[in-house]
């Protein structure tokens, strides 16, 4: 259990530009580049924290939000401890997108409990002048979605950045440590089990 809780897997996910590696490396190097580039496939970087008094390594996973990249960024889903989902609020269409993400996520990961799993969503961009997604909206998803955790940042300006970051570990620890040692964690291979036993699968509880 100790060396599962120490290291938190979380991944971003959201449309193309809402500003998911913004966001990670505003968080992770307190930095931002206005002319940031597309991610192809994914990336990761480990940000150390102290999460209700544990000390933790939280591994952001930024993956590609372009619809070419969907089959580069799927498999990167096992194993995560929280899914942080992005929209921007300049950006209406990357708002009605977050039940695909939604689907798209509880698909590939493979989670054990969906209902349960934690995940957390971020309104990015409220420094722009013309916003089009309103708080209430958001609220308004986050509550038919299990009473989601909402925050609005700006990866730009720093804004709740790192109070949303930090709700995330939280999540994912409570989760990992919550979970049961039953083996270990799903994107380890196990070579060494009997062929009859790969086709086993937990059922949903
Ligand atoms: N005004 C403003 N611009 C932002 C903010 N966050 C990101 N951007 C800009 O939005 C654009 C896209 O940001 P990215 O971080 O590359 O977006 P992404 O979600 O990682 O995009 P993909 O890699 O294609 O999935 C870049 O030009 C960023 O500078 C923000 O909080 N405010």
């Amino acid at each position: 259990m100790a060396n599962r809780s120490a290291l938190l897997k979380v991944v971003l996910l959201g449309d193309g530009g809402v500003g998911k590696s913004s966001l990670m490396n505003r968080y992770v190097s307190n930095t931002f580049d206005a002319h940031s580039f597309h991610t192809i496939g994914v990336e990761f970087l480990n940000k150390e924290l102290v999460v209700d008094g544990k000390h933790v390594t939280m591994q952001i996973w930024d993956t590609a939000g372009q619809e070419r990249f969907r089959s580069l960024r799927t498999p990167f889903y096992r194993g995560a401890d929280c899914c942080m989902l992005t929209f921007a609020v300049d950006d209406p269409h990357s708002f009605h997108s977050l039940n695909c993400w939604t689907y798209e996520f509880n698909r590939y990961a493979d989670v054990t409990c969906p209902d349960s799993f934690p995940f957390v969503l971020l309104g990015n961009k409220v420094d722009v002048e013309r916003r089009e997604v309103s708080t209430g909206e958001a609220q308004a998803w986050c509550a038919a979605h299990g009473a989601m955790p909402y925050f609005e940042t700006s990866a730009k300006d720093a804004s709740n950045v790192g109070t949303a970051f930090a709700e995330a570990a939280r999540s994912a620890l409570r989760r990992a440590s919550a979970s049961p040692v039953l083996g270990p964690p799903p994107d380890v291979l196990r070579l060494h089990v009997p062929p009859s036993q790969h086709s086993i699968r937990s059922s949903c509880c």
